[in-house]
């Protein structure tokens, strides 16, 4: 079976601004992948060029075995999508706003609404434009998820919510996640790792990383090394560590391929080698931050 998601060598340029270089990215189905990133990393518009919101400079996306350019009304009714930015009719009352989409979708699931309703609180008689952001998100997601579709991509859907309303968003997509795939674009890393089963790291445009949660938390591990006198690297420093950090008699660095029996021979003259599990926070800020190095060589 196809991917939920596929892209080939993806590129979009805005002027002179390179935003995809060349996205080669596999979504499987059933997943909760996780599309992080730094910020200007290409992630928003990885996500609108999928859905076709905005055309690829080169290359190709297919969204349930469719090509994106080629996505029709039929295609979009097993595809849900909530923005940070997405802009709900303002005017509607909530219930307005519900009965407006009903018609649009053949699936939509009425006594799923009414429990969206109630696991949500949604004021049904407010208008939309009175509705705190949290509310609001609170909406779109009932909004995308009462039809019941099989793809759910997220584009940043907890920015600005406090703990309790995020707490609750998850909850309620968690609770109807069973069969559907959901993509989701966050810098919320504590939140992301606590429920997704897939991670993607965009640097610049591209992939730099792709694979299941648990498999990355394995291979990262941050290793602390003290020596007798001096801090000495060695030389070459491989490939799959991180850059490391030095003070005095204290090197710190992140081995990507976790592998203790290099570490002894890599640093002869250590009175210590101790390493520890990463969180993705700490993945991500440790890629991030050679990956500015990187920009700066
Ligand atoms: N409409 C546009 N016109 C010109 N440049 C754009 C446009 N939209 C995005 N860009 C540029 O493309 C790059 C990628 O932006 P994008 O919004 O896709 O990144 P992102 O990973 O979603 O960022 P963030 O995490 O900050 O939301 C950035 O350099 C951004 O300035």
């Amino acid at each position: 079976m196809s991917m939920a998601i596929h892209t080939e060598r993806l590129t979009k340029r805005y002027g002179g601004t390179e935003a995809l270089r060349g996205l080669d990215l596999d979504v499987p189905r059933g997943s909760i992948y996780a599309f992080v990133g730094p910020n200007g990393a290409g992630k928003t518009t990885a996500i609108q060029t999928i859905l076709n919101l905005r055309q690829p400079t080169t290359g190709r996306a297919e969204v349930m075995g469719a090509d994106s350019r080629a996505l029709t009304h039929e295609n979009f009714q097993h595809i849900g999508y909530v923005s940070e930015n997405q802009r709900l009719p303002e005017w509607m009352t909530v219930e307005e706003f519900f009965d407006y989409l009903r018609p649009l979708y053949k699936t939509w699931d009425a006594d799923l609404h009414a429990e969206l309703r109630r696991q949500f609180d949604l004021p049904p008689g407010r208008k939309v434009k009175q509705l705190s952001r949290g509310m609001k998100m609170k909406v779109a997601l009932a909004s995308a998820l009462v039809f019941r579709p099989q793809l759910l991509i997220l584009d940043e859907p907890f920015t600005g919510l406090d703990p309790l309303v995020r707490e609750e968003l998850i909850q309620g997509l968690l609770d109807r996640a069973e069969g559907m795939t959901i993509f989701v674009s966050s810098h919320d890393l504590a939140e992301i790792e606590s429920f997704a089963s897939h991670v993607g790291y965009l640097e610049q445009g591209r992939l730099r990383l792709s694979e299941e949660m648990a498999v990355l938390a394995e291979r990262f591990r941050e290793v602390q090394v003290v020596f007798e006198g001096e801090a000495q690297r060695p030389a070459p420093w491989p490939e799959d560590w991180l850059p490391p950090e030095t003070s005095g008699s204290m090197m710190r660095f992140v081995d990507t391929r976790q592998d203790p029996a290099r570490w002894p021979a890599a640093f002869p003259t250590a009175r210590s080698i101790e390493a520890q599990p990463m969180t993705l926070r700490a993945i991500f800020v440790a890629l991030a931050r050679s990956g500015r190095k990187g920009e700066q060589q």
